[in-house]
């Protein structure tokens, strides 16, 4: 059996109701490719306190987690397949320390669509292109 990989991702919302798009750094595994910050969860951890401590560690940031995006993305890479559940999410601080990370991006929704997202991320990325994002409250 492949290896399963569970990770959780943040879609950040800024008050401009833009998106924070993160691109991998290009010594890392799928490196240049866009993601949503965050990483593996690990024992113990609820998905949402495991989105909490990657941002600490990968922004130096404090997040507060909102609802998730949608369902969880399955997608088989060559390595494994990962299950991707990405919450929205807003910034309680701006550090933005690149530790993992190339570049980040705020993005408009119609931008989202023209990254080149990771594969588990693709399908999430659309569905918050589509959001109704001024609808949200957390
Ligand atoms: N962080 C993150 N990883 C993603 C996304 N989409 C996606 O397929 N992945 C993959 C890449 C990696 O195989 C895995 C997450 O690993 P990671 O390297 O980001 O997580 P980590 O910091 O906990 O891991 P590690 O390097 O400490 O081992 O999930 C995404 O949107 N965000």
């Amino acid at each position: 059996m492949t290896k399963q990989i569970h990770v959780v991702g943040a879609a950040i919302l800024n008050a401009q109701g833009q998106v924070l798009a993160s691109k991998r750094a290009d010594n890392r595994i799928l490196g240049t490719l866009w993601e949503f910050p965050g990483g593996k969860i690990e024992a113990g951890e609820t998905p949402q306190t495991a989105l909490v401590r990657e941002l600490q560690e990968e922004f130096n940031d404090q997040i507060t987690v909102g609802p998730a995006v949608g369902p969880t993305s399955v997608f088989e890479y060559d390595f494994g397949t990962v299950h991707l559940t990405v919450f929205y999410a807003r910034l309680e601080s701006h550090h933005f320390d690149l530790i993992a990370h190339s570049e980040l991006r705020w993005c408009d929704q119609a931008e989202l669509m023209t990254l080149n997202w990771a594969g588990a991320d693709a399908p999430l990325a659309q569905q918050v292109a589509q959001a109704d994002l001024k609808g949200l409250t957390f």
